[in-house]
Order: C-alpha cells, then sequence, then structure tokens
C-alpha cells in the first residue's frame, strides 16, 4: 500500500482513539455491510423482454448519453467494471424485465431457469441478488393499473407475476446462500381526482394477499413492499400510499421499503427509520435521490444520504435494514454513476461508524446542547478522507478520483463501440 495513505490513516486513527473510536473495528464491520446495487441504473430501466416497450408508471431516466448497456452480456460486464471500482462485496438487484432468455415468455410465466444466467454469474462473483416484479412497461399496466385493476383477468395476470417473482427471488437465495429480498411496487393512482379511493386501496390489499399466501422459507427470500407519493400521470392519487403499505408490513410481517423519493420534498427518510424500527420486521431502503419530485438522481454525500448513515449507525438498525440504490440517470456515463452512488453510501456509513457517538449521547441526556452541537460541528472536519482512502487501498480498488480514469478508459474501449 502507498505509504502516504498509511500514514495519514495512522494519524487519523489516533485523532478518532482519542474519543474511544475503534477504526479498525469501524472498518471491519463496514466491509460486512452489502449494498444492493440496481441493475436498471446500467440501461435506463429498459430491460430485455419487451424491448419495444416504453418506459411506463410514472417514471423516468432522462438523457442520451451513450453506451448503455443492450443484453444482459453487456450489463453484467458494466456491473463487473463498477464494482472492481466500490470497495466490498455486495448484491445486485434485478428486475423481472432483465430476464436473460432467448424464450418469448410474458411475466406471469417466468421461472428461475430465465435468470439462470444472473444467478451463475452471482455465484462465480460472490454477490447476492435481489428481486422485483416489474408491474410497469407493459401492455397491461397501459392505463397505470395492475394489482388493483378493476378488471379481474388484468389483476390476476399481475397476482400471477409476483407469485412468479416470489418463486425466483427464493430460488435465488436458495441457490446463492444469502437472503434475496423482493420488493413489490406498483405505479398505480389516478392523475386526477378519484372518485373512490378506498376500491383500489381494498383490491390492492386483496390481490398481495394472494400474492403472498404461500409461505416460503424466509431465510431464502423476504418480501417488501414499497410506497408512493406520486408519480408522472398519477398526480392526485397512488393507491400504495405510505399509509396503505406501513399497515400491510405491519399487519403482514413484511419488509417495508422506504424510498428516498416517494414522500413529500421537505419530508426525510432518515427521520423514519427509527420509529419504524420499534414495529416492523425489517426495512428496505431505496436510496435516491429527489430534486423537486422523485428524479432519481444519481445519490451524492449530501445531508441526507448522511442523515440516513447516522441513524442507521446510531440506532444498531444495520442488522433489520437492507439497504438498496434506486436511481437512473441517463445523462451522465452509467458506470459512472453506480459508482458514485454507492462509494458516496459507503462513505456515509463510514461517516456514521467515526463519529463520537458516546460523547454525544452523554452530552444530550445530560442536557448539554451546546457540546453536542460543538462536537458534532469539529467531527466534520475530522480526517475521515484518510479512513476511506485506506479503506479502499486495502479493498484493492482506486483511491480517491483514480477510479474515473478507469470509467473513461472503459467508455473508450467499451461503452462508446456499442
Ligand atoms: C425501477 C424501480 O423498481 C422503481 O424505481 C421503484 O422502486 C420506484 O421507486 C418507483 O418510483
Ligand atoms: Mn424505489
Amino acid at each position: 500500500m502507498d505509504q502516504k495513505i498509511l500514514r495519514n490513516y495512522e494519524i487519523a486513527k489516533e485523532q478518532y482513539a482519542e474519543f474511544g473510536i475503534d477504526v479498525d473495528q469501524a472498518l471491519e464491520q463496514l466491509a460486512k455491510i452489502k449494498i444492493s446495487m440496481h441493475c436498471w441504473q446500467g440501461d435506463d430501466v429498459k430491460g430485455f423482454l419487451f424491448k419495444d416497450q416504453d418506459l411506463s408508471g410514472g417514471i423516468a431516466a432522462t438523457g442520451n448519453y451513450p453506451g448503455a448497456a443492450r443484453t444482459p452480456e453487456e450489463l453484467r460486464a458494466d456491473l463487473d467494471k463498477a464494482f472492481s471500482l466500490i470497495p466490498g462485496k455486495h448484491k445486485v438487484n434485478l428486475h423481472a424485465i432483465y430476464a436473460d432468455t432467448d424464450e418469448k415468455v410474458d411475466l406471469d410465466k417466468l421461472e428461475t431457469k430465465h435468470f439462470q444466467k444472473w444467478i451463475d454469474w452471482a455465484k462465480a462473483n460472490g454477490l447476492g441478488l435481489d428481486f422485483n416484479p416489474t408491474c410497469f412497461s407493459h401492455e397491461k399496466s397501459s392505463d397505470g393499473l395492475t394489482l388493483s385493476h378493476p378488471n379481474e383477468e388484468i389483476r390476476r395476470f399481475w397476482i400471477d407475476h409476483v407469485k412468479a417473482s416470489r418463486h425466483i427471488s427464493a430460488s435465488f437465495g436458495e441457490q446463492l446462500g444469502q437472503t434475496s429480498v423482493m420488493n413489490v411496487w406498483v405505479p398505480d393512482g389516478y392523475k386526477d381526482i378519484p372518485a373512490d379511493r378506498l376500491g383500489p386501496r381494498k383490491r390492492l390489499k386483496e390481490s398481495l394477499d394472494e400474492a403472498f399466501a404461500e409461505e416460503l422459507n424466509k431465510s431464502y427470500h423476504l418480501d417488501a413492499v414499497e410506497s408512493k407519493l406520486f408519480g408522472l400521470g398519477a398526480e392526485a392519487y397512488t393507491v400504495g400510499s405510505h399509509e396503505f403499505y406501513m399497515g400491510y408490513g405491519l399487519q403482514n410481517n413484511k419488509l417495508i421499503c422506504l424510498d428516498a423519493g416517494h414522500f413529500h420534498p421537505t419530508e426525510v427518510i432518515s427521520n423514519k427509520l427509527s420509529a419504524l424500527s420499534l414495529f416492523v420486521e425489517g426495512i428496505l431502503l431505496h436510496v435516491s435521490r429527489p430534486v423537486r419530485w422523485d428524479s432519481d438522481h444519481v445519490v451524492i454525500l449530501d445531508d441526507e444520504l448522511l442523515d440516513i448513515g447516522k441513524e442507521l449507525v446510531r440506532g444498531d438498525l444495520l442488522g433489520k435494514t437492507h439497504i438498496g440504490l434506486d436511481f437512473f440517470d441517463a445523462s451522465i456515463n452509467r458506470v459512472a454513476a453506480w459508482v458514485i452512488g454507492t462509494r458516496n453510501t459507503i462513505k456515509a456509513l463510514l461517516r456514521a461508524m467515526l463519529e463520537p457517538i458516546e460523547a454525544l449521547r452523554q452530552a444530550e441526556l445530560a442536557g448539554d446542547y451546546t457540546t453536542r452541537l460543538a462536537l458534532t460541528e469539529e467531527f466534520k472536519t475530522y480526517p475521515f478522507g484518510a479512513v476511506w482512502d485506506y479503506y479502499c487501498a486495502k479493498s484493492g480498488v482506486p483511491v480517491r478520483e483514480e477510479w474515473l480514469a478507469e470509467v473513461k478508459n472503459y467508455e473508450q474501449e467499451v461503452l462508446l463501440k456499442r
């Protein structure tokens, strides 16, 4: 390892030790945390099953940066590149439309065999897999309704898709020896004020009950449900609102998924974690960055990301929280987008682990809010960067912005030739 990186690390370690912070132990803990990197940043949420379908469901990937993956092989190569620039061993989050098959198969008939190449690749690379039924970008969701649809036949199709997805997810878990989290998000909602808000929610509840009816081994597979405030074209009413899924998750022991972009603009998910953790079986995060709306910008090391890290660490919530990413920016290099967002998420966790949590707690309990504020502010300039650099070097990935040259080279050699 570069001697300067090591020297800086030793100095930083001493400084943190003065507050009883064991940096080596923090790095050990950090190395165990898996981030679920979402495949859909690699191709603007197109997938491979229905090439001619436009992205729908009230979400949008804007931009036309060259080099998007066009095949499962290209997507896996891009993911390999991204993972080579990110410290730690992680997971990949797949959507059903990313099936790797030459068969013409519809969503309700998907089976594990359509994802076997993904499983084999994940196994060969020591990665885990997570899964999502894709309840959008399909002719049967063209009016923006799926599991809550008034038409029984359409509901049946989507229920069968969720059922099929759960089996695939459980196979991921079984074959890879690590739990697969399957997240259900449906876009269902109305552009304008509904006459009936209750009916669609009753139908969504019944559909979910049926789709989740079969007991599956929880060490292989966990169900999660994701709420939303509004989507493009569903501005007035979303069936699966936060209250809906909080109720559903609590009543049915499902993980509750909090997407950072799915709440009112000043509402933050960091402030929900401690409260939810007291009642839920588990939490799934969709770490994202809303800019004015659920824009799914690449995650930066902003206050909210740092606060999410703090809440997870201070509340000891890492054991019951699954951390997934959810952004899709087509205006920049897509491999870089993954690397930036994932490295930032790991950085936020490390920053949180290097805080003088005990001293802050004691000050708070003693009513010494002056010390609480003073320490919080002073720690913002503690040598966190030296620890991060050491962690990257030790993990065999580029230190600081060195990764960018690798992405630029990959762009020249691979992405621009597509
Ligand atoms: C593609 C994802 O499933 C999707 O982004 C969903 O998680 C969501 O957040 C929709 O706004
Ligand atoms: Mn999401």
